[in-house]
């Protein structure tokens, strides 16, 4: 079974790669949200995957890594765009969260990027 749980953050970014005359090279942010999901057989007593609370702690130090910070200035987010920050979000969390399945990082109401691990 899957479960998941939402978080928000605040971010300024630019995008270096971009022409210049696109937008997303100039200085703007973001109200990011990214959802965690997780992977896991139901315990039969607790009727749960694992604690809804178990994700927020586990992602809590990443986000605030993130909150209120200029994204390229932040070590490996030098191009911070939707797919680069869902896979540095993974590589953070992971560790922490071994039943992670799937990041999913939303940078505006209509745009986001999904990263499984590949
Ligand atoms: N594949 C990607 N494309 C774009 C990314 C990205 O991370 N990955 N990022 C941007 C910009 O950061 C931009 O802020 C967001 O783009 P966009 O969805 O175009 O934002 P808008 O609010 O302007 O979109 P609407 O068309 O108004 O929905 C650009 N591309
Ligand atoms: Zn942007």
């Amino acid at each position: 079974m899957e479960i998941w749980k939402e978080f928000s953050f605040e971010a300024a970014h630019r995008l270096p790669n971009v022409p210049p005359e696109h937008k997303c090279a100039r200085l703007h942010g973001h109200s990011y949200r990214v959802r965690l999901t997780v992977r896991g057989e139901l315990d039969p007593q607790l009727g749960w995957v694992v604690d809804f609370d178990t994700i927020r702690e586990a992602f809590e130090p990443v986000r605030a890594q993130l909150d209120h910070y200029y994204l390229n200035e932040i070590e490996g987010l030098s191009n911070p765009t939707s797919e680069l920050l869902a896979r540095w979000i993974w590589a953070r969390t992971k560790p922490r969260l071994p039943q992670l399945a799937r990041v999913e990082v939303m940078e505006t109401c209509t745009s986001g990027a999904r990263y499984e691990g590949a």
